[in-house]
């Protein structure tokens, strides 16, 4: 269960409000799409619950744990079990997509590991699987610089489960993928919330948003003015975006 309450964050040098009162709470498996106009906090949301920026003000509770108020282990649950995805995956290019998804994130991986280049059985296995699962074992071998957009993406969703990510916060993760490409990535991520209890919070395009999201946030003055679950916008929500 994860609870963020009155969450605050201004910005620049003009300390621009940016959020203001964001509240909610979730439960695992649900797959968030995060809507609202430009300039509406979409980015800096992900980004305050990514712990990439530092809260103004607020609570922040996840199974139990006050994350903001426990110091060192709150802040290392959130880098072990949550996965943050830029967008545009950044992978290294010139490894390939096993490599990324075995070596990936600095924060995750042993020195020793990311020095060596040196991994396990078990973890190969698993990195496969998770290839396998995101419809890319054919891609395992291809250097990330010879991977399409959706690819990459798959990829940095790969190397977030592996290294056992719970949580899932991506910002646009579809933006300048081919249709195509857009609804795999989609697909999968709505598949794992559903079967691992994986939880997704993205900044979405609102129509994968309607079609795939389990519910939809919709920022407006600092705030989460809709939170809707299971169903489409209403015209007049909508206006909201
Ligand atoms: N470091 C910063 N310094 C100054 N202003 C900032 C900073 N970061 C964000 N902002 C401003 O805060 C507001 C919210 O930015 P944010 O990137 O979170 O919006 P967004 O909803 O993701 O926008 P978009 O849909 O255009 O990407 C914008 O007006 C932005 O210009």
């Amino acid at each position: 269960m994860i609870t963020v309450e009155h969450l605050a964050k201004a910005v620049g040098e003009t300390k621009l409000p940016v959020l203001q009162d964001i509240g909610f709470q979730l439960e695992e498996g649900e797959f968030v799409a995060v809507l609202g106009g430009s300039g509406s906090g979409k980015s800096t949301l992900l980004r305050c619950l990514a712990l990439r920026e530092k809260w103004d003000r607020g609570n922040f509770r996840v199974d139990g744990k006050d994350i903001l108020k426990s110091g060192f282990s709150g802040k290392r649950k959130i880098r072990r079990e949550w996965a943050y995805l830029e967008q545009n995956a950044e992978l290294n290019p010139n490894r390939t997509a096993l490599k990324n998804v075995l070596i990936g994130q600095s924060a995750q991986t042993p020195l020793w590991r990311m020095v060596t280049g040196m991994v396990r059985s078990d973890d190969y296995m698993g990195a496969m699987d998770e290839l396998e699962a995101l419809g890319l074992l054919d891609k395992a071998k291809l250097k990330a610089s010879q991977l399409s957009g959706g690819e990459r993406q798959r990829v940095a969703i790969a190397r977030a489960l592996v290294h056992g990510a719970k949580v899932i916060l991506a910002d646009e993760p579809v933006t300048g993928l081919d249709p195509k490409s857009a609804e795999r990535v989609m697909e999968n991520l709505r598949k794992l919330c559903k079967e691992s209890g994986l939880t997704v919070i993205a900044v979405l395009p609102i129509e994968l948003a309607e079609r795939y999201a389990s519910r939809l946030w919709v920022l407006k003055d600092g705030r989460i003015k809709h939170n809707v679950n299971g169903r489409r916008l209403t015209s007049q929500e909508r206006l909201s975006l």
